[in-house]
């Protein structure tokens, strides 16, 4: 078998997409998620200028040679937008191989190690009452595991929080990015409150998570972990900007609040200190932006010598085709925690049509040969390439902040 052929496939139903098809001359396809918010067409134009024409004639079943290529022969290795483009191939030739071995992929992985996956949704109100209400909701529709964002009051803008009442939280804007306002203070203030009134309300039987998005000190997360122990949260995400690993050991020293770290990570070696020093006790890294499965399997492999869990990023802006291939890794992967599960809008799903399903607080990502995830291009066409980015946020001050 060889590849044949390959195309990026920029799409834009809702929120922008992109997405990697690679064709074998037997007629099998596989495709990758390439999508990185904000940067999109950095990866499509990394991947049709310099890595498609290094693919054509190749075998499609070598999948670690490939890798290794495109890792080792881009010679300026790592960084979101070559990991992207290299978690898109390594995605669809996975998706090759299973189909030509007529599996799902998680057997092909090793088979399944859980009955399904357990996700978290995300709840978000503009205030705390809201924030509640929405909590409960996901709880009565099964979820084991929600995440609560909440509007702070004096604080326009939040992280996490949508913009109408009940409706999804998209990040990215349409045009130039949004300034947004924040305030640590206010946050740090505001936080217990929340998270004790959320317990109050629903009590302490469900995984409770919390994502801090990067936005303060490690004393201050040191400060904030300590100050919501009382409401056991499954984990408290992203507390500091992770380039620096070491910050976290000060975090850790203060509180017993489980970390979870991983998003904006795109190798081993940018998460290999948190998990060999056991700073953290979840590995956020996903599918679309680590290198995908093969790189995703060794950063897992790593992290359960040190009892640390994957968590995987799964919001909109990972694609249903990261989504799929997630959940296929999610069920072999030993050390298993939670999956992050957004559900896409249902334009994006028709443009996607997937075998995943949800139900009772798991999903599974069926039984269809590959990852079970394709592409209507013909529909894809109909969406085309809008321009929009991730916010920034500034201090009162105007500072540039951590968004
Ligand atoms: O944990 C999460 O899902 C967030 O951090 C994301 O919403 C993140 O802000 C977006 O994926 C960025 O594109
Ligand atoms: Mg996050």
């Amino acid at each position: 078998m060889k590849i044949q052929s390959a195309s990026v496939i920029v799409t834009s139903p809702g929120r922008n997409f992109v997405t990697l098809k690679i064709v074998t001359d037997e007629g099998l396809y596989g495709i990758g998620d390439a999508t990185l918010n904000g940067r999109e067409l950095a990866v499509a134009a990394y991947l049709n200028e310099h890595v498609i024409p290094c693919l054509i004639g190749r075998d499609p079943h070598q999948i670690e040679d490939i890798w290794q290529y495109l890792y080792k022969g881009a010679y300026w290795r790592r960084g979101p937008v070559t990991m992207s483009a290299i978690a898109a191939v390594d995605t669809a030739l996975w998706d090759i191989k299973a189909k030509a071995a007529n599996m799902p992929l998680y057997q092909l992985l090793g088979g399944k190690s859980r009955t399904g996956v357990m996700v978290y949704a995300h709840a978000n109100g503009r205030d705390v009452p809201e924030t509640v209400d929405r909590v409960g909701a996901y709880l009565e529709k099964g979820y084991k595991a929600v995440r609560a964002q909440s509007g702070i009051p004096g604080v326009a803008g939040v992280y996490g929080v949508a913009k109408g009442k009940g409706a999804f939280y998209e990040p990215a804007t349409r045009g130039l990015p949004e300034e947004s306002v924040w305030s640590t203070e206010a946050y740090l203030d505001f936080a217990p409150q929340l998270f004790e009134a959320v317990r109050v309300a629903h009590g302490m039987n469900f995984h409770l998570l919390h994502d801090v998005h990067h936005r303060l000190t490690p004393i201050e997360a040191a400060r904030l972990g300590k100050s919501l122990e009382p409401y056991r949260l499954f984990w408290m995400e992203d507390p500091v900007p992770v380039e620096n690993q070491e910050s976290f050991r000060l975090i850790r020293q203060h509180t017993t609040t489980p970390l979870a770290v991983g998003e904006v990570l795109n190798s081993i070696w940018d998460c290999k200190d948190l998990i060999e020093e056991q700073l953290i006790d979840y590995i956020r890294t996903s599918v679309v932006h680590a290198g995908g499965i093969t790189h995703l399997r060794r950063i897992a492999d790593l992290a359960s010598l040190y009892h640390v869990r994957t968590g995987c990023h799964g919001a909109t802006d990972l694609s249903p085709v990261c989504m799929g291939a997630a959940l296929h890794f999610d069920l072999w992967v030993p050390n298993f925690g939670v999956q992050e599960h957004m559900e896409h809008n249902p334009e994006t799903d028709a443009v996607f049509p997937h075998a995943y399903s949800f139900k009772d607080g798991y999903m599974h990502p069926g039984e269809t040969p590959g990852h079970g995830v394709d592409i209507d291009e013909e529909l894809a066409a109909k969406y085309p390439y809008n321009p929009a980015y991730l916010p920034v946020a500034r201090l009162a001050d105007g500072t540039l902040w951590s968004w």
